[in-house]
């Protein structure tokens, strides 16, 4: 939207290892016009000398042509990219036929196609007609893209990748209406996963009223918050249920200066809040402290479920010998009251402002080195690597065949890193590697989902048991990958 985001690959991976996250996946959004391949290597370029911690990147597509197909396959065979972005709201957006050509093309190559499931052209016609009665201020922007408007394009997102058989990975789920649509689709068969964000989960859409314009304007984003306040704990719920699977942060942030730019118009402010450095927090907040999930589900849905769809497992999303040294240590009994006064981002608000957190990371291991230390970060510029993600993921293509994950060396030891095995071990394994204070929370209070048990009750996890309680009214008949799939 004409400008750039405040935080660059220095403060950002910084922010991220703060709170407690060791590798991002970062979108290369080409301009119009250029070429996604060029859009890739300035990212590298932009990226490389900065980041703190190790990184891969999605790849935007915003038009169609041969030449892009072309390009799709150099990136996917030549420089470690599986997974590409589209969008079906905003100028660039793409038509159906051309979202059939892109997610036919992401199939044919092995690669996940990312979407952004809005409808464009409603949102377009709504916003003229919202400006022409005068309501130009941020409360127009939740009223031009109401929740169907998601809930229609995600369900025409999987119809498309359905007839083309192909994997879909849904972005930024912001409302009820969209989640209940992509669980639909995978019900009847289409291999979707859905991601919600730690915005979803913190805030509702009540900041759209407040008269302040800087205050509404930050928790500008694309799909809006929702002004339904049940939408955040129903969002966690859908979490622990296995109706989304990852927890992202679509960390893109903009400057109080910079969201002026909407100031007569709401179609002009930029879209994107933050979320890197808060996300390990607001999930474990919203979601264990408030007993709706497990700390193996917390695992699950902010690193390990990402790290298998995008096929960076298990050297990534996983701690074992072989794997790399990402390691956090979370400490449940600690608090910490996010602030933009506080925090590492370079961007001047805080979505999270004031929200007090219990869940804190006491250490944060980047690649066997401490970064954060008894709370104190030291991150370090250029320590961080760009992460090959290959292609045909056996999490997302092949379940079946997902012993084909080839073994990694580790020094003279050859580790068996197969996929089944892994699976096999993550079900058979009831002996808690978490303290006992981070499974019994103290500090757990809030209303449970009726008919569920208190998880935090348990000095052992039993997340394996509450997930098959939990499928039993809600079971997906054809899970993404296969039923066999201990992810599923
Ligand atoms: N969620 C959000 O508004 N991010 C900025 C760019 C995008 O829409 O994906
Ligand atoms: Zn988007």
């Amino acid at each position: 939207m004409g400008t750039s985001t405040a935080d660059d690959y220095y403060q950002g991976t910084k922010a991220a290892i703060a709170g407690g996250t060791t590798c991002i996946i970062n979108f290369a959004i080409p301009n119009k016009g250029q070429s996604i391949l060029d859009a890739f290597y300035e990212a590298r370029q932009r990226a490389d000398p900065k980041v703190c911690c190790d990184y891969s990147i999605h790849v935007g597509i915003i038009q169609w042509s041969e030449k892009v197909e072309k390009e799709m396959e150099i990136l996917c065979k030549e420089h470690g990219i599986n997974s590409f972005k589209v969008f079906m709201a905003y100028s660039f957006m793409l038509n159906d036929a051309e979202l059939y050509s892109t997610f036919e093309a992401c199939k044919k190559l092995g690669a996940l196609a990312l979407v952004h499931a809005e409808n464009g052209s409603i949102i377009q016609k709504n916003s003229e007609k919202l400006l022409a009665k005068g309501i130009t201020g941020p409360e127009g922007h939740e009223l031009s893209r109401p929740e169907e408007v998601e809930a229609e394009a995600v369900n025409r997102a999987c119809i498309i990748a359905n007839q083309v058989d192909s994997p879909l990975y849904v972005v930024h789920v912001m409302s009820i209406s969209a989640s209940l649509a992509l669980y639909e689709a995978r019900k009847n068969g289409t291999k979707v996963f859905g991601e919600t964000l730690a915005a979803a989960l913190g805030c509702d859409g009540s900041h759209y009223k407040n008269e302040c314009f800087e205050h509404s304007a930050g928790y500008i984003l694309s799909p809006p918050l929702r002004p339904d306040p049940t939408t955040p704990k129903t969002l966690m719920n859908f979490l622990a249920q296995d109706v989304l699977q990852v927890t992202g942060s679509d960390h893109c942030t903009f400057n109080k200066s910079q969201k002026q730019a909407g100031k007569n118009d709401f179609t002009k402010i930029p879209n994107g809040v933050n979320g890197v450095e808060d996300r390990m927090s607001v999930v474990w907040e919203k979601g264990v402290h408030a007993g709706i999930i497990d700390p193996n589900r917390f695992v699950a849905i902010t690193s390990t479920n990402a790290a298998k769809i995008f096929n960076l497992y298990p050297r990534k999303g996983c701690i074992a010998v072989g794997s790399d040294a990402d390691i956090v240590i979370w400490n449940p009994n600690k608090t910490r009251v996010i602030s933009a006064e506080t925090h590492h981002q370079a961007v001047d608000f805080n979505i999270f402002e004031g929200m007090e957190c219990h869940g804190v990371p006491e250490y944060v291991i980047v690649n066997g080195r401490v970064i954060v230390d008894d709370g104190q970060l030291r991150a370090v510029e250029g320590y961080g690597k760009f992460v090959e993600t290959p292609v045909f993921a056996p999490f997302v293509y092949d379940v079946e065949h997902a012993d084909d994950i080839r073994p990694v060396k580790n020094g003279n030891v050859e580790v068996d890193y197969s996929a089944k095995k892994f699976l096999h071990e993550e079900k058979s394994c009831p002996t808690p590697t978490l303290p006992e204070s981070a499974v019994s929370t103290p500090s757990c209070r809030g209303a449970r989902p009726e008919g569920q048990r208190n998880i935090q009750d348990s000095t052992f996890s039993i997340s394996e048991e509450l997930d098959l309680e939990r499928k039993s009214c809600i079971r997906v008949k054809n899970p993404p990958g296969g039923k066999s799939s201990g992810f599923w």
